[in-house]
């Protein structure tokens, strides 16, 4: 059976992932959260699921390289130099980094791509996103990734084309560019909504998470997926084939 090890066990996502290993046929090798010491975990596991804290990813690579441990990363809120620290990783061990793990958010970010695709710039792209008053980070991993498949539908990438909220005498809206908001409030798990608006009409594509037990379910097959993988950054979408 392969031992998972989670690095953030005690969280809202560590223990829903507790909850889940069971069910797919796994064991649990342990878990940290603050504190903990990430070296001992990654020898003891098979293959590691990180959902802690940004300032936490570079130790949690270092320790995952050192014990040759894949890894899948589900934490949010990581900085270029972080996604820098990933691809180095990724020449040594396996890692998966996804900012949703959850089937219907890598569907829609497909489904997203392919409307930016076929829509012209003259159809603004907007994305929304509502969660729970604990989170730490804005915009979600989630708001991100799918913004990254829209201006990938558009043949270039998410910085090239991104507002961060708006406030303020901001002019008029610029042709091409794709608008990210954010609120925060209660315990919402996690809704997200892409707007495509033109002149006379918008389509709205919007998942909504009703339950975290999505994304756990999601990280454990990743986890299973990515054991014994070769070196090399995956994504969500090479798990579940799309
Ligand atoms: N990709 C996806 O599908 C999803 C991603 N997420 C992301 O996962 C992350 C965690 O979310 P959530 O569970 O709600 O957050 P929580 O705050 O509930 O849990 C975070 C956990 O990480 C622990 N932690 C803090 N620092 C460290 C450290 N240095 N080493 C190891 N563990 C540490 C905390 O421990 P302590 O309490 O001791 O500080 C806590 O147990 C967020 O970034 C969130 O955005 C969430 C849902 C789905
Ligand atoms: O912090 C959360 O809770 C979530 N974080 C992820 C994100 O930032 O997109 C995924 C999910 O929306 C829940």
């Amino acid at each position: 059976m392969t031992a998972i090890g989670i690095y953030g066990s005690s969280g809202r996502m560590g223990r829903a992932i507790t909850e889940q290993i069971d069910a797919a046929g796994a064991t649990l090798a342990g878990g940290v959260d603050a504190g903990g010491d990430p070296a001992v975990l990654a020898r003891m596991s098979d293959v590691l699921v990180d959902f802690s804290t940004a300032s936490a990813i570079e130790a949690h690579l270092a320790a995952a390289r050192a014990a040759r441990t894949p890894l899948v990363i589900g934490t949010t809120g990581l900085s270029q130099a972080q996604h820098a620290a990933i691809d180095a990783a990724a020449t040594e061990i396996a890692v998966l980094q996804t900012g949703n793990t959850s089937l219907g958010v890598t569907l829609l970010a497909q489904m997203v791509r392919e409307a930016a695709a076929r829509l012209g710039t003259d159809w603004d792209i907007e994305i929304v996103e509502s969660h729970h008053r604990h989170k730490v980070d804005a915009p979600s991993g989630t708001a991100i990734l799918l913004g990254e498949a829209a201006a990938a539908g558009r043949g270039t990438t998410l910085s090239e084309l991104r507002v961060d909220g708006r406030a303020g005498l901001t002019g008029a809206r610029t042709e091409g560019t794709i608008g990210l908001s954010s609120l925060r409030g209660g315990s919402i798990i996690g809704d997200h909504t892409v707007l495509f608006a033109s002149e006379g009409e918008r389509i709205e594509l919007s998942h909504l998470a009703q339950d975290r037990s999505i994304f756990a379910k999601g990280a454990v097959r990743a986890a299973l997926w990515l054991a014994g993988r070769p070196a090399g950054r995956y994504r969500m979408g090479d798990v579940l084939g799309l």
